[in-house]
């Protein structure tokens, strides 16, 4: 077999990307491929694609074909097409927004519905989204750790706007897929660590900070 031969046989796997609109799904989807991050929301219609290669454990290269779903297909005629076949898939929520968490238990019984014929099951993780937005989280942990223990789900928390843990949630779908063990080093490396946005304070700030009014106002940025 030539070279280009084998790298046509390298191995891929169908990941699809299934949740609420606007719980991050785009976003998680370019963190991982394309390292950014855009904080403007745009609705995505139908579905778009992402390929990236990754390297597992072992020197295993293998190319994620990821499919983003729009969050309106629920309920569509198209969305059992574009679940089927898939070998993994990626549960999102926003854990700043419960109704994200209450509709998972549709969007798990249209995986479930679609894969109803084939032999083989889908990996399932729970991504719970937009944990630099940890103040304002209404999804008790609590509630996310039963779901997954209920339904047999790998869990994990991510921000596609600071990247952390987004290409964790990846190679963690991959190794389950490929049956794949990581250990404890290799999940740490994939774990990224969360650059913090530098802030300019003013020398009025500062001295307010030092010396605070009664009422003072707590600025999230
Ligand atoms: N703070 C914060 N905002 C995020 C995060 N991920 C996504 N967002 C924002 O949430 C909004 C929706 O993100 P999208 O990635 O477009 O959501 P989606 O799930 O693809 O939405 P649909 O296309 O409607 O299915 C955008 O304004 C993003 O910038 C995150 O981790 N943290």
């Amino acid at each position: 077999m030539s070279d280009s031969e084998e790298e046509i046989q390298e191995r891929q796997l169908k990941i699809v990307l299934l949740g609420d609109g606007a719980s991050g799904k785009t976003s998680l989807a370019i963190r991982f491929a394309q390292e950014a991050f855009g904080k403007q929301y745009k609705q995505t219609i139908g579905l778009d694609f992402f390929l990236k290669r990754i390297t597992l454990p072992g020197n295993l290269n293998v190319t994620l074909q990821v499919w983003d779903i729009g969050g309106q297909t629920i309920g569509g005629k198209m969305l059992d097409k574009y679940i089927y076949g898939a070998q993994g898939v990626l549960l999102v929520y926003d854990i700043t927004n419960s109704q994200s968490f209450e509709n998972l238990e549709d969007w798990l019984s249209m995986v479930r519905k679609a894969n109803e014929e084939s032999d083989v099951q889908p990996a399932i993780s729970l991504i719970g989204n937009k944990i630099d937005l940890e103040h304002m989280r209404t999804v008790k942990m609590e509630k996310h750790q039963r779901f997954c223990q209920e339904n047999g789900l790998v869990s994990q928390f991510v921000s596609a706007k600071t990247g952390d843990s987004v290409f964790l949630c990846f190679q963690r779908l991959a190794a389950e897929i490929l049956g794949i063990k990581l250990n404890k080093a290799e999940m740490e490396q994939s774990q990224q660590v969360v650059k913090a946005d530098i802030v300019n304070y003013s020398q009025e700030s500062v001295a307010r900070a030092v010396n605070p009014p009664r009422s003072s106002m707590c600025v999230i940025q």
